[in-house]
């Protein structure tokens, strides 16, 4: 039987495979002149922070064992990545060419302000979908304190970033723009 710890592995892995080759791919699809080595989402914090979840999970595999023989946490880890990646393709694919990796601080003609589809109840769908599948990465790896680390790093990069990102999203589509921030929530705690 294979052992817990290998499967959490195998399905950590599976999920950065999904997601590292997703994220290009759409952008190729709908943004080609975006196109390029950002699109893999490969950034330095990121890859950091992968580091350090990876140095965790073997860490605690040596000399904590028991951490990662419960399956549970595993289980829920997989269902909300999947969930994330649902939340977040979704978006993706709604807004379409409006949908960039960086944020666009002036109105190309494509870019039209998207309120419809999963829009119409999440304010920023992309965000809320990687704030779930970031932190749930590492509910799969049943690790703790990166765990602890990736949900405040998730959080605090989006405090940071929503309200740059809507500065321009005002100066583009104004009145429209406020007005929709009014009636739809980011639902990311603490955020609006
Ligand atoms: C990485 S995408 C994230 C989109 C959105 N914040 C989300 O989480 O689904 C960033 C780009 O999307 C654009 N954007 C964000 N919300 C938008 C909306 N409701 N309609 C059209 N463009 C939007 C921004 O102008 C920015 O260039």
């Amino acid at each position: 039987m294979v052992d817990t710890w290998c499967i959490a592995l195998m399905a950590f892995s599976a999920v950065l495979i999904f997601y590292h080759t997703s994220e290009p791919l759409i952008t190729y699809i709908y943004n080609r002149s975006d196109f390029g080595r950002s699109s893999f989402l490969f950034s330095a914090p990121y890859c950091f922070a992968m580091g350090v979840a990876l140095t965790e999970f073997f860490i605690e595999l040596i000399w904590f064992p028991s951490i990662k023989k419960s399956p549970y946490f595993m289980y829920a880890g997989i269902i909300l990545v999947i969930f994330g990646e649902f939340l977040r393709k979704g978006a993706m694919l709604t807004a379409k060419e409006s949908f960039t990796h960086l944020i666009k601080v002036s109105k190309r003609k494509e870019h039209v302000l998207v309120t419809e589809g999963v829009y119409k109840f999440i304010r920023h769908p992309g965000y809320l979908g990687w704030f779930i599948w970031a932190p749930s990465t590492q509910l799969i790896l049943m690790n703790p304190i990166s765990f602890g680390l990736f949900l405040s790093w998730a959080w605090y990069f989006f405090y940071d970033r929503i309200p740059y990102e809507e500065q321009y999203l005002i100066n583009m589509f104004g009145e429209e723009y406020i007005n929709y921030k009014a009636r739809t929530k980011t639902w990311i705690p603490f955020i609006n």
